[in-house]
């Protein structure tokens, strides 16, 4: 089992070594109702090749007239009895393979989102969103059709086959030749069939995935596509890939196509006819059993036409589950590490000689710093300097390649993933809401423990409150997808009012955002500074007022922490952070502007 970042309790474990064995796992889960459905079925094929049996009885009574009328009467009776038993087990066995099926499927479901959430930052960045979704869904709804009907109907089948061929030596042992000669054939059709067909089902789904992903992305960036006019390529983006997947399709389509055991049947049953007609010219055989050996011939056409079509389905669910599995398994970088430290924090942070890449180039480069417990941190630097990384090393979204972070004196590796993550909260720079109602959004850092008055102190704190009750439905308003109907002022207090709820010991603010009006301007940073209260803060920010509240700042430069110090300290010997000054001291009202940031880089 690879690393994870979250599990849950009493999980099921399933067999990942390949899909087939993961897909009998899941099945097994559910064996009683599998082999319920497995004995069902072989009672309900039984029955059906019965009445090929007693019709062929029936004829022979009929035959004997006067004297057959007795054993008519019999017959009759049998084939009601076998006729409602067949019915009711064939019943019963659609039912069981149903509710294998769909729970099968809900498993399935259940554990790759389980997965998904145990996954790293870096394997979330990796994956395109459109590939998750369409293994999600269609590759899941392709699970769910292997099962039923392909699986069920595949087994009825085989099933049905064996049967009417034992019903068939029953009658006479001669008459197995052509049956016998059927099977063999069909066997190696089906093999050679299922053979072709594979790579095309994998391929099919895998271009299933990247047409998807295409859409998704197009979808989520609508506003860049049009902002720029670019909707012609990205049709053409779109119709090339959906056209592969078409030919993949087509490619099936000829595969089905070239099926042979339909025609092999038509030859078989011609064949079967003639070698019965011979038995019986020659006494060998009674009218009645060749009427049964052709009923029961006749009942072969059931899995020779049903196999081209569920063989495609187990073909395509294999193939599924194939990719399903090969997400489940991709390696992720950290664990839950379920065994580590789990205490209160006060909030003491350590950078000790930290480098960091997330390729070969090294983002970070050798930083260490000191945080006090409750002190706020600035950290200033020119975009692309490294300093939102940073900042994602002390919760761990990614771990240091060389050197330490330490919360409390404790390697944050040797944290215990939840405690450490639950006790230190982050508002980003892009502030992404869920399609809830504002107070679920609030609430979301403590899920069900939050309460409605809690909600609104946190939202009152956040100088969030007033808007909040300016929409109609207060604090019930439902938040559109990435919260597009807030501005990102607004989203901002959202955020404030989340990690005011939540209380962490430890903040990371990432205040990059410049463009606000001075009214909002004015309301969020007193909502940052009441954020800030009693909580060690790591502070990005381009705003000179906040830098001024903080206890030390930070200056980054390509990654590099070249000058710390208060403010104060760092505008008598810091050149850079002098520079950025300079200009600002100049501009008028200058306490509550952004630093440009050209300036901030001190380049
Ligand atoms: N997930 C990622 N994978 C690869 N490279 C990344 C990733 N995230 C950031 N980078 C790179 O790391 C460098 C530092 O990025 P980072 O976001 O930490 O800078 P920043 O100083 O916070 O910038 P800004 O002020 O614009 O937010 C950039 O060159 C960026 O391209």
């Amino acid at each position: 089992m690879s690393k994870r970042e979250f599990t849950v309790a009493n999980e099921y474990h399933y067999n990942r070594i390949s899909p087939t064995r993961w897909i009998i796992s899941h099945l097994l889960r559910h064996k009683y109702a599998a082999f319920g459905f497995m004995i069902l079925s072989l009672s309900s094929n039984a029955l059906f090749s019965s009445i090929s049996v007693q019709t062929g009885r029936a004829f022979n009574a009929v035959l004997l007239g006067e004297a057959g009328r007795a054993q008519l009467v019999t017959i009759a009776l049998t084939l009601l009895v076998i006729v409602i038993l067949a019915g009711t087990t064939d019943l019963g066995a659609r039912l069981l393979s149903e509710i294998t099926g769909k729970r099968f499927a809900r498993d399935a479901r259940e554990e790759l989102y389980i997965s998904l959430l145990g996954k790293s930052q870096t394997f979330h960045n990796r994956q395109r969103v459109g590939d998750i979704m369409a293994r999600a869904a269609n590759d899941m709804s392709s699970l769910s059709d292997m099962v039923v009907p392909g699986f069920d109907i595949t087994f009825d089948s085989f099933v049905s086959l064996t049967s009417n061929i034992i019903f068939i030596g029953l009658l006479s042992p001669q008459l197995l030749l052509t049956p016998l000669f059927f099977t063999i054939v069909f066997l190696i059709a089906l093999r050679h069939y299922s053979r072709r067909l594979s790579p095309v089902s994998n391929q099919m789904r895998a271009q299933f995935g990247i047409t998807n992903a295409i859409l998704n992305e197009a979808v989520n960036g609508i506003e860049v596509v049009k902002a720029t006019a670019q909707e012609k390529q990205e049709l053409s983006k779109f119709v090339k890939n959906a056209t592969l997947y078409r030919d993949f399709f087509i490619k099936n389509g000829k595969i089905q196509g070239q099926y042979l055991p339909t025609l092999l049947l038509g030859i078989t049953l011609a064949l079967a006819f003639l070698h019965g007609l011979y038995l019986v010219s020659s006494g060998q055989l009674s009218i009645g059993s060749l009427v049964a050996f052709m009923g029961l011939m006749v009942n072969l056409r059931f899995p020779a036409y049903m196999s081209i079509w569920t063989f495609s389905l187990i073909q395509l669910g294999v193939a599924g589950a194939g990719r399903i599995l090969k997400l489940m398994k991709e390696e992720t970088d950290l664990d839950e590490n379920e065994q580590g430290h789990q205490k209160e924090m006060r909030g003491e942070i350590v950078f000790d000689n930290v480098t960091f890449s997330y390729g070969t180039t090294p983002i970070l480069k050798n930083v260490s710093f000191h945080a006090k417990p409750g002190e706020t941190i600035a950290i200033v630097g020119q975009t692309g300097s490294g300093k939102s990384t940073l900042t994602k090393l002390v919760n761990r979204i990614y771990d240091a390649n060389e050197g330490r972070v330490l919360i409390d004196g404790v390697d944050v590796r040797d944290w215990n993933l939840d405690a450490l993550r639950s006790q230190i909260s982050t508002i980003e720079q892009d502030i992404f809401l869920f399609s809830r109602s504002l107070a679920d959004n609030i609430a979301y850092g403590l899920g069900q423990k939050a309460n409605r008055a809690g909600i609104e102190q946190a939202a009152k704190d956040a100088q969030a409150h007033d808007f909040i009750m300016g929409f109609k439905e207060g604090y019930e308003t439902i938040v559109g997808e990435r919260g597009v109907t807030l501005s990102g002022g607004q989203r901002q207090r959202i955020a404030i009012a989340r990690a005011l709820l939540t209380d962490p010991h430890i903040l990371i603010l990432d205040d990059s955002t410049s463009a606000i009006d001075s009214a909002t301007e004015d309301e969020i940073q007193k909502a940052i500074k009441r954020v800030l209260l009693g909580r060690t803060t790591l502070l990005i920010t381009h705003r000179l007022s906040q830098i001024r509240w903080a206890d030390k700042v930070l200056v980054v430069r390509k990654g590099e922490v070249i000058d710390q110090g208060t403010h104060d300290e760092l505008m008598e010997r810091c050149e850079t952070y002098q520079r950025i000054f300079s200009h600002y001291e100049s501009a008028p009202a200058a306490t509550e502007q952004a630093i440009p940031m050209t300036a901030a880089g001190g380049e």
